[in-house]
């Protein structure tokens, strides 16, 4: 082992396993310039002190390894003593992790928010100033002379099967009496963070947009007293706007040059993220010229977006971390993860009207969310009692919905919806469905690049023709369709093969949703390539298009527990009117861990890319009856009680005043910083074979710690 004063690198060569260690005795500048070209396959070893006690810590690949020293007792040798390295091939994260000693403790680059250093302990963890990384630059001639290096980290926490999806801050903070080695640990962690993938996302100039009106209000003061400081300790500017007013965010998103943000943050409820990406996706439609009532295309934004909780259920946020925790949601903003969002567009017959995040819902949460907005200065309490009042008053509604139910012939050729396991699986991080839709997504935005690529090539060079072209249009309306539909069209063609030719190559279940099949009465038709439009009549107590789970504390597993956060597809979740006990029932199973909805006989789920709803008024039939028996008429037929005919739909908790809408899911249109919640696994006792991992966080992500 080497003294505390001198430092190691050790080069690890593809071909000679531990690899060839060669010591560098720190000459200072040498050592700066070593630590700033060092790459990530070297591997770097001192000495510290943490917490009074001495440490062997390794820098090794992208982990941090310290691991307490023990004194020798028996057969003092003269040999140095060494930290085991790999000795295999350094090929993988898991290879790695297992090659270090049990007592050791692991930390992934990615996982470090922040390195620091200082003259005193008290100095080190002091928030780095804004513009930090130019500081360091010009530091690079001048003298070191801190000796303690504080690292700040994210770790999961890992309770409970109910508490295993919180972060929290950690630190550690290492001494060591030479500065120059502080220094070169210093450089050689950020350079390292910086090189990899994630660290290179990570954000330096965020648009922050607050609610203070949402939930209890509260918007600001927990953006001050939870996130501001987070936000400073990873360097972050942050230009904040608290909203005057409704809408206020879209617009300036509409308006406003965005080039000097990284990534654009919204501290609220599900309205307000609802309203940054409505503001995002039409803005990025009128970069574009798309036509924002009917759009040949719906294209990505360029910025990420970021969602801190502060209304009153925050679906969104619990669905993307499996808590409304705001420090999680803070943390994983720092770590510059990114996964995308699925996002849905809901229209009318005409017209796009806007985008639905999490979830889309007629009958009984429409109703809620309509009754509710006249109670708002109840605060939160406002659902419970609107939620009683529309479970008492409705009456079903009638409506008949048309979706495109996926294939159920092994042999076609099938669509992504139908890449799930028997049964449904969870959305997890590391999800596997949704990193198939990635790559899927990746190609589309391929295609959709050189569409708006050549859209500009077009229009300099026909503007003359288009003009003609959109004069004809006026004319008549129902003609000839334009150059951009043209092109978007070829593009979802080219994209249907790639995606034909991707799921071929893949073992797929036969038949996964509808999850209930048969208890629908309608028609079938279907189309070229497998897909059928399934036509399904009925009265609902409630109607609910989920584009994720719709978790939230309340519904810890959400509405739609099988709902993909990534995978291009939305749950159709269809409750039929029946009894006041059934519906009892239904809202028992939308609400504990254990109930599952999909096991009520009046529940139908189908998977689906789209559907469309339509009211009507059904006729008197023996159909219209009661599905539990109870064989009493369940709607008011005819033309009176016209305002308990038609409920109002719940587009992420605003109401829309539309009736016949189309929802259509659109595969990672927003990338959102998140990992995904986790599954509890029980964390491993000390002294176990593994290494010990405080930063759980790594292991359903990296698996570099997990066994
Ligand atoms: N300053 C403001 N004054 C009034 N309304 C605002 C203001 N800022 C934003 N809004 C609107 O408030 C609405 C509700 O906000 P939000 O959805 O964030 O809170 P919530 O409804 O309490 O939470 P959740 O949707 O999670 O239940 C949004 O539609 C947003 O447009």
């Amino acid at each position: 082992m080497t003294q505390s004063g001198s430092t190691e690198f050790a080069k690890t060569t593809t071909s000679g396993g531990a690899g060839d260690v060669y010591a560098a005795t720190a000459a200072a500048a040498a050592a700066a310039s070593v630590a700033a070209t060092a790459c990530s396959s070297d591997v770097l070893l001192n000495n510290f002190q943490l917490k009074k006690k001495s440490y062997r810590v390794l820098l090794h690949g992208h982990h941090l390894v310290w691991e307490r020293m023990q004194r020798p007792v028996a057969k003092p040798t003269n040999e140095t003593q060494k930290i085991p390295l790999p000795e295999q091939q350094l090929t993988g994260v898991e290879t790695r992790c297992s090659s270090y000693g049990a007592h050791s403790h692991v930390l992934h680059m990615d996982d470090i928010i922040s390195v620091c250093s200082g003259n005193t302990k008290h100095d080190s963890m002091q928030p780095p100033p804004t513009n930090h990384r130019d500081h360091q630059q010009a530091d690079g001639d001048t003298k070191p002379t801190a000796q303690f290096l504080t690292i700040n980290y994210a770790a999961r926490l890992s309770k409970s099967k109910t508490d295993c999806n919180r972060w929290q801050l950690r630190r550690l903070t290492f001494y060591n009496a030479d500065a120059y080695i502080v220094y070169q640990w210093q450089l050689q962690l950020q350079a390292r963070i910086a090189s990899s993938p994630v660290g290179g996302q990570r954000v330096q100039r965020l648009l922050v947009f607050i609610n203070p009106f949402g939930g209890r209000k509260a918007g600001a003061q927990t953006y001050e007293r939870l996130v501001r400081p987070l936000f400073q300790l990873a360097g972050i500017d942050a230009t904040c706007i608290t909203t005057q007013r409704a809408n206020q965010i879209r617009d300036i998103l509409l308006t406003h040059d965005l080039s000097c943000y990284d990534a654009v943050c919204c501290v609220g409820g599900d309205g307000t993220v609802a309203e940054v990406i409505n503001g995002l996706v039409f803005r990025r439609m009128r970069e574009l010229g798309l036509d924002e009532q009917r759009p040949a295309f719906i294209p990505r934004p360029s910025l990420p977006v970021a969602v801190i909780p502060a209304g009153s259920t925050d679906t969104i946020v619990y669905s993307m971390h499996g808590t409304a925790d705001v420090r999680t949601a803070a943390i994983h903003v720092l770590l510059g993860q990114r996964r995308g969002l699925d996002v849905c567009s809901v229209s009318n017959n005409r017209t796009l009207l806007r985008f639905c995040a999490s979830v889309l819902s007629y009958g009984y949460l429409g109703d809620v969310a309509a009754e509710s907005e006249q109670y708002r200065w109840m605060g939160t309490r406002r659902y419970e009692y609107s939620g009683i009042k529309a479970f008492f008053n409705n009456r079903g509604y009638d409506a008949e919905l048309q979706l495109l139910e996926e294939p159920t012939e092994p042999e076609t050729p099938q669509s992504p919806v139908s890449l799930c396991d028997e049964p449904p699986s969870v959305c997890y991080a590391n999800c596997q469905r949704c990193s198939i839709a990635s790559s899927l997504q990746e190609q589309r935005s391929t295609l959709f690049t050189a569409d708006a690529n050549s859209q500009e090539n077009l229009q300099s060079q026909h503007a003359e023709q288009q003009n003609k072209l959109v004069e004809q249009q006026q004319s008549q309306p129902q003609s000839q369709p334009n150059a951009d539909v043209i092109v978007a069209t070829n593009c979802e063609q080219q994209l249907n093969e790639i995606e034909t030719a991707l799921c071929r190559s893949r073992l797929m279940r036969p038949a996964s949703l509808p999850l209930q099949p048969g208890s629908s009465y309608g028609s079938n038709m279907s189309l070229p390539g497998g897909l059928q439009w399934k036509t399904i009549r009925g009265n609902f107590f409630l109607i609910c298009g989920a584009n994720i789970t719709c978790a939230c504390a309340r519904s810890p597993n959400g509405i739609s527990r099988y709902s993909h956060l990534g995978d291009g597809c939305l749950d159709l979740i269809l409750v039929r009117k029946t009894s006041f006990i059934n519906n009892v029932r239904f809202l028992l199973n939308t609400a504990g861990r254990a109930g599952d909805i999909r096991n009520l006989p009046f529940v139908e789920v189908y998977r689906t890319r789209k559907f469309i709803f339509r009211t009507f008024t059904a006729p008197a039939t023996e159909e219209n009856l009661s599905l539990a028996g109870s064989r009493q008429p369940i709607a008011q037929n005819g033309n009176d009680a016209a305002s308990s005919e038609y409920s109002s739909w719940n587009c992420d908790g605003e109401v829309v005043t539309d009736l016949d809408i189309t929802m259509s899911s659109h595969c990672q249109l927003i990338d959102v910083f998140m990992r995904g919640p986790h599954s509890y696994s029980k964390p491993q006792k000390p002294g176990a074979s593994a290494p010990t991992t405080p930063a759980s966080s790594s292991d359903n992500i990296y698996c570099c710690c997990k066994d």
